[in-house]
């Protein structure tokens, strides 16, 4: 197995490379030694850590079991999540699948994997509440506390609607929650109505759950390979756990703190393959909660090019400059389509045929790449050999890696939300949801001011 490369070139007019390297063999190797020993803020939620290495075999064949029961009972299985309990999942289903499974229909043993709970839209539960009308469905909860509002709202309509359609004792046998062992009301309701459960342990946070059960389980239902998907991300594991200027993860945390210190304050990981849209869906939740904290932190922002260069584009050429970017770019694409020759050539495309289509990214990315930096746009590059299980694998661990590593260069806790709960408050207030009349009398007033 090759493995992704990070390469810093591109970055220099802005930050030095001897700077870069000092922060490496400093704060950024204090930071990885930090994760590593277990001493640094956030520390009961390491577990995502060496959960590459202390995965057992058993455990993901358990998982490849209960996905291989659901793949047999059901044609579409929904994945009932938000935020970590849900864009690991779609980010590697997306990354892996054919681009148009969405408009195929589901064949026997080879159920679609649908996704709610990641938002509280009414036509979206509506729709898909009429779309598995007459589907054999299945339902695989995941919540790490067990009380998160969309995600239980989502489960309320989709369990009572499995129920009418196959009776209480078959919707038993079609539902998987992941949750927390003991607490939260998932676990509660799991437990009395008898659901096959599997655990997300508590020093594992949401947005470092993809390897757990929680992105496992749904990523072995759409039919994919979650050991080599482990594999990948021990590889990565067993490569950056080392100290040294060349542990790309020191590489890359190093990298970005400078150029947020430069005064490149918003990141924006660019990919120029569709198929990896979610996939900065789920970086931006791995690095907006786990740093933007305590008045600072990289804004994290994603865009899918060269579709975005018709849009973004022009802001990243010439607005302001305050960003930089971090391509990550796919070597080979998995398939190979070929651009015809035309004998009129009216649309003056001749002199592309006999091309394949991926050597014209390529040129659009390498395009990109010179007239960004020239424009003032720093650009760190990871290279993915191609999309395939291992090599997610080894990005997402990557990323998670230099996450921890990045949120202690910058000086906060990598590992709490603790913003997160505002909304929470507010929207329960309103709701006046029992336990919340204190603060429903405090918003009331706020309005009525
Ligand atoms: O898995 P849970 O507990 O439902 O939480 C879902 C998401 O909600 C958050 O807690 C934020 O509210 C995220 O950190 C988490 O990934």
């Amino acid at each position: 197995m090759k493995k992704i490369q990070v390469n810093i070139n591109s970055v220099l007019s802005t930050v030095s490379e001897k700077d870069i390297h000092a922060l490496e063999t400093s704060t950024a190797a204090d930071a990885l030694e930090k994760l590593r020993e277990g001493t640094g803020e956030g520390n009961d939620f390491l577990g995502w850590l060496d959960l590459p290495s202390r995965t057992p075999m058993h455990h993901l064949d358990e998982i490849i079991a209960v996905a291989n029961d659901l793949r047999n009972s059901c044609d579409y299985v929904v994945s009932v999540g938000i935020g970590g309990s849900y864009l690991g999942a779609k980010a590697v289903i997306e990354a892996l699948g054919n681009s148009f499974d969405a408009y195929t229909p589901a064949t026997p043993g080879s159920p679609k994997v649908l996704f709610a709970g990641q938002n509280i839209g009414e036509d979206y539960l509506h729709e898909l509440q009429a779309f598995l009308a007459d589907k054999r469905f299945g339902i695989i909860v995941i919540s790490k506390s067990g009380t998160t509002t969309e995600p239980a709202i989502a489960f309320r309509l989709l369990k009572e609607q499995l129920e009418k359609q196959v009776g209480k004792a078959e919707a038993c046998k079609r539902i998987v929650a992941i949750t927390d062992a003991k607490r939260g009301a998932l676990r509660q309701l799991a437990t009395e109505e008898g659901y096959k459960t599997f655990v997300i342990d508590d020093n594992v946070g949401g947005r470092f759950s993809v390897l757990t059960p929680v992105g496992l389980l749904p990523i072995a239902v759409a039919g994919y390979d979650v050991k080599k998907l482990v594999k990948g991300a021990l590889a990565m594991q067993e490569e950056c756990m080392t100290s040294s200027e060349a542990n790309v993860c020191q590489l890359y945390a190093s990298t970005r703190n400078l150029l947020y210190r430069a005064g490149k304050k918003i990141e924006i990981l660019v990919n120029y393959n569709p198929k990896l849209h979610y996939f900065g869906e789920w970086w931006k939740q791995l690095y907006g909660e786990s740093e933007g904290k305590d008045h600072k932190g990289i804004f994290p922002a994603a865009v899918d090019f060269s579709t975005d260069l018709h849009s973004m584009g022009q802001w990243i050429q010439d607005g302001e400059r305050s960003i930089f970017e971090t391509v990550i770019s796919v070597e080979t694409p998995d398939n190979k389509t070929v651009i015809p020759s035309d004998d009129a050539n009216l649309d003056g495309l001749n002199y592309i045929a006999g091309k394949r289509v991926d050597e014209v990214n390529k040129m659009a990315e390498l395009g990109t790449r010179i007239a960004h930096v020239d424009g003032g746009v720093p650009n760190i590059r990871i290279t993915v050999p191609e999309l395939s299980e291992e090599y997610l694998g080894q990005l997402i661990y990557f990323f998670e890696l230099s996450c921890g590593m990045s949120g202690y260069i910058l000086g906060v806790n990598p590992f709490n939300q603790p913003g997160v709960e505002a909304y929470k408050r507010n929207m329960f207030a309103l709701l006046e949801k029992p336990g919340y009349e204190e603060d429903t009398k405090a918003i009331q007033a706020k309005l009525n001011d």
